[in-house]
């Protein structure tokens, strides 16, 4: 039998809203790119997951190889368009960024370079993997700390050592700046992008959301990646994702858009003593 050559409907069919997802996530590519470009923080809230195709790629169209991206969330939202089963585009956009597997998905393939290297992830909160997202994981060897290890270690830790990785790993700045680059302690630091889904939190705090899984980080441990990203004075972009007052009643929805109006307010240093 002659074999139909795959056209674009074969190969990624499956994935929902492409169209449009691409048109606005370019948008955000943009802006996110032109506030990186003028050093100030970039903040974006969302909106699906998704929007962190826009962002990421913006940030890493200013800061290069040395950006490093602390993903908080429950998933590893790094399915590719083979992987996927639902077909939504806020389960792919770390595979989208880093052109995993087969990721390069007209039309994002008209302005989306991906070129992010998984090599400056790190994850923090996971507990919901599919399958083959935890092959992707462990044949990359993606820096990752799923829940487990921040019961294990307390998130404090966690932090540091997701910190300190970026850091330590980051290619060197070039040696005329390196002075601009260091911390008060001597480190030699790296522009950090925060793309914190509000799924990481435990849904009793954060419960007017898409795909809420328990178990989760308490309000507190949220304040807590916060206050200290905003310590080390290395954040360039801060995301806050997955809100959705469609969802939930009328208190889940309050909760939930007060829990992420609060993380807004931490990020920039609120609740901190000094
Ligand atoms: N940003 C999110 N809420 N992601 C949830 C993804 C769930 C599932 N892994 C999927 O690919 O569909």
């Amino acid at each position: 039998m002659k074999r139909m050559k795959p056209n674009y409907a074969d190969n990624y069919g499956i994935l929902k809203n492409v169209e449009y997802t691409s048109k606005v996530t370019h948008r955000i590519h943009k802006s996110v790119k032109k506030a990186c470009e003028e050093g100030k923080l970039a903040l974006t809230i969302g909106g699906d997951h998704s929007i962190a195709i826009g962002t990421v790629s913006g940030s890493l169209a200013v800061y290069k190889e040395r950006l490093g991206v602390i993903w908080v969330d429950a998933h590893g939202d790094i399915n590719t368009p083979e992987s996927t089963s639902s077909g939504n585009l806020h389960g792919c956009p770390v595979a989208f960024l880093s052109g995993l597997g087969g990721s390069k998905v007209p039309p994002f393939t008209n302005w989306l370079n991906p070129t992010f290297d998984l090599s400056r992830i790190v994850y923090i909160g996971l507990r919901d993997l599919d399958g083959p997202e935890k092959k992707i994981l462990r044949d990359n060897n993606i820096k990752a700390f799923s829940m487990h290890e921040v019961d294990r270690w307390g998130i404090g830790r966690v932090l540091d050592a997701a910190i300190e990785y970026l850091y330590a790993t980051a290619p060197p700045p070039p040696p005329s700046s390196e002075k601009q680059h260091q911390n008060d302690d001597g480190v030699v630091t790296c522009p950090i992008h925060l793309s914190f889904d509000v799924d990481a939190l435990d849904p009793s705090v954060a419960p007017a959301t898409g795909t809420p899984v328990r178990g989760g980080l308490s309000f507190r441990e949220g304040h807590y990646i916060m206050e200290t990203l905003h310590q080390t004075g290395s954040l360039v972009a801060v995301d806050i994702t997955e809100v959705n007052p469609a969802l939930g009643n009328h208190l889940e929805r309050e909760t939930t858009i007060s829990v992420g109006c609060s993380l807004v307010r931490s990020v920039l240093g609120e609740g901190l003593l000094y």
